[in-house]
């Protein structure tokens, strides 16, 4: 059983020590049953009761089960904290935008209600491992009392395993399919929570939301439960039914024909009776074990999605300084989204996640990688890259040197440049799957603020990412200060830059800011940013973060500051703000940073400031319209 190899795997000696320590446990419960057999045996039979052994053995089975549960707790517990700490890992280093493709309610009903059943099915190993013991013990002294009893009682007993095992495997299946609603579910509850206010207000929505989407996956999930609960307990029934007629077979038929004394027969009623609470104990688990099998099955997959594919943790990183001045260069830079058509887009449920293996297939299908056929792998950093204008969104890689994760020698890797974006039309490649951003080509300067601007959904935000070092470009090259950005120096690029994105995230803490006077330098910006009557700082911990949108990014803002990185990025930074405070952006503070030789870029809609930048970059479905000289305001202003 995986549970059990993943134990395993966590501390076999762990796992030895516990397991040694029921079998004493449940060899002791054994002997403790020859000790009450011998005490109620009939007079004239061949025993020797002792209330010392008999309490010496309720000792040994005391400690020996106690010390294999805090054992077995013990590892159960080291096991969902490892789980748990590789998980976050997992998703912390996954690439954006794989993580995006996932989508939020995938990870968190894995971080949540798989880790949640694990734990559970772990939880409730201890005590199945001392279940488990007692048996063994007691059909080993049955074998000493009568051999016919013992291979009838052994017979049985497997017949009931089969029969049970024949309405698990239904139930396992049940489970399965179960898991995916709760995938769904999750997906609704997250809509509940976001979209209260759009519920609220729509009464017909609202009913139809519940009735179809949130009550109706609960009520299937609901149905998926009660008939895996059903089937179980015709199966655990059936089992304990079959025991009973063996039992019954025995007392009334075999006892006569084999004439067995009255002596062993005590002693069979005294085991099979002795036997019935850790048995039931038992049965009453394995739906808990088979819930964990199906989570660590979901929660592997999800490692593997993650892993297999995209190990970001293991870029390289060396400490060095940020460059200073930064002058970023893009040459050629295209990308294309794969969508849920791409072979590597989320899977709908029951689909096969991105780097499942199924038994026998020990590498993913369609990874290019792996000389699949995918229209294009999953971005992989880690992996690297080897030429310019490589379209499977891995960068170059310096010579002799390749990633985990590349390619092995002799195998087919992705399909050779043509020129062309992975998902561009022709010959050499599969037909587009998603937005095609590029190629761009631009320069962003020290001392200089560039806008980008265009319509909705012209690829602004995409290129962001790109520039942010979140995406990796599929074609064409970045350079820093004149340095290639390749799969040695992402991660140290990442560090160059201060970016605020529109779905940006704010920390209620300064986390990874070790410095003294930081709440005196958080609170001059406070009050710089006219939010210091809303907010206060503490020990480098905000008093709140439930404030304004507008309000919000102006904390995001004093988190960019503190940063003090070369680049600062803004997307549609100053929609949410009041015309003054607008005007306070495009006027000072933009022009504050770019004094204090910054690169400044900021995307924007905000038509009125243009003359702020030195260049507009402009964007039309993705394609780089034109890059014009901007900002007479600010040539002036520096002339
Ligand atoms: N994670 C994603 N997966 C697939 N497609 C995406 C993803 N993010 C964005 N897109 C698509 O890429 C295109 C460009 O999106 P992007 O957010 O870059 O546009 P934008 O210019 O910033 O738009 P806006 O001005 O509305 O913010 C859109 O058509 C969008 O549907």
């Amino acid at each position: 059983m995986k549970l059990l190899r993943f134990l395993i795997s966590v501390s076999w000696t762990g796992i030895a020590a516990a397991v040694v320590m029921g079998l004493i446990g449940g060899g002791a419960n054994a002997y403790l049953v020859t000790q009450i057999n011998a005490a109620v045996a009939p007079p004239g039979a061949d025993t020797d009761p002792s209330w010392q052994r008999f309490a010496f053995t309720v000792a040994v089975v005391i400690v020996t089960g106690l010390a294999s549960q805090i054992l077995l707790i013990r590892l159960a517990q080291d096991a969902i904290y490892r789980l748990r700490a590789k998980l976050s890992a997992g998703v912390v280093s996954a690439p954006l935008e794989h993580l995006e493709r996932l989508g939020t309610h995938r990870l968190l009903a894995t971080l949540t209600e798989d880790v949640r059943s694990l734990s559970m099915a772990v939880s409730a190993i201890p005590s199945m491992c001392v279940d488990v013991a007692t048996i063994v013990g007691c059909l080993t002294y049955l074998a000493v009392l009568s051999t016919p009893l013992f291979a009838i009682q052994v017979g049985a007993t497997l017949i009931a395993i089969g029969v049970v095992e024949s309405f698990l495997k239904h139930v396992r299946g049940i489970f399965r399919s179960a898991r995916e609603n709760e995938d769904d579910l999750l997906n609704s509850f997250h809509a509940v929570s976001v979209g209260i206010k759009e519920l609220k207000g729509h009464r017909a929505r609202r009913r139809d939301f519940m009735d179809r989407r949130l009550l109706g996956t609960a009520s299937e999930l609901r149905s998926k439960n009660i008939e895996a609960g059903v089937k179980f307990s015709f199966g655990q029934n059936i089992g304990q039914v079959l025991q009973l007629a063996t039992m019954a077979v025995i007392l009334f038929g075999v006892a006569f024909w084999l004439d067995l004394p009255q002596e062993t027969m005590v002693g069979y009623v005294i085991v099979t009776t002795f036997l019935a609470m850790p048995m039931q104990n038992f049965m009453s688990r394995i739906p808990d074990l088979l819930r964990g099998d199906v989570a660590l099955s979901k929660i592997t997959s999800l490692e593997f999605s993650m892993e297999a594919l995209h190990d970001e943790e293991s870029l390289p990183y060396v400490e060095r300084p940020l460059a200073s001045p930064a002058e970023l260069t893009l040459s050629g830079v295209a990308y294309t989204y794969l969508t849920e058509q791409g072979q590597t887009g989320p899977p709908p449920p029951g689909h096969r996640e991105p780097g499942h293996r199924e038994p026998g297939h020990p590498e993913p299908p369609g990874h290019p990688e792996r000389g699949g056929d995918s229209a294009r792998p999953d971005v992989n950093w880690a992996a690297g890259g080897r030429s310019e204008g490589v379209p499977d969104g891995r960068l170059p890689q310096r010579p002799g040197r390749r990633g985990p994760a590349g390619p092995p020698p002799g195998r087919k890797g992705p399909p050779p440049p043509d020129g062309r974006g992975p998902g561009a039309p022709g010959p050499a490649g599969p037909p587009p799957t998603g937005f095609h951003l590029g190629p761009i080509d631009a320069v962003f300067r020290p001392g200089e603020i560039t806008f980008i601007v265009g319509g909705n959904g012209s690829g602004k935000s995409t290129l962001a990412k790109l520039i942010a070092g979140l995406y990796i470009p599929q074609q064409g090259t970045i350079t820093l200060d004149g340095e290639r950005i390749d799969h040695e120096n992402v991660e140290w690029f990442r560090q160059n830059t201060s970016a605020i994105f529109t779905d940006f995230h704010l920390f209620d803490e300064y986390l990874g800011f070790d410095r003294p006077g930081l709440d005196d330098e958080v609170q001059r910006y406070l009050e710089m940013l006219g939010i210091a009557d809303k907010v206060t700082v503490r020990d480098g911990r905000l008093s709140t973060v439930a404030l304004s949108q507008g309000q919000r990014k102006r904390l995001a803002l004093v988190t960019a500051m503190l940063e003090d990185r070369p680049i600062y990025l803004f997307d549609e930074w100053a929609a949410d703000q009041e015309p003054q405070f607008r005007d306070r952006f495009y006027r000072v503070i933009l022009a504050d940073l770019a004094a204090r030789g910054k690169t400044v870029i900021v995307i924007t809609h905000d038509d009125r400031y243009f003359d702020a930048a030195d260049t507009l970059i402009k964007l039309e479905v993705g394609v780089q319209e034109r890059t014009a000289a901007a900002g007479s305001a600010r040539r002036e202003g520096s002339e």
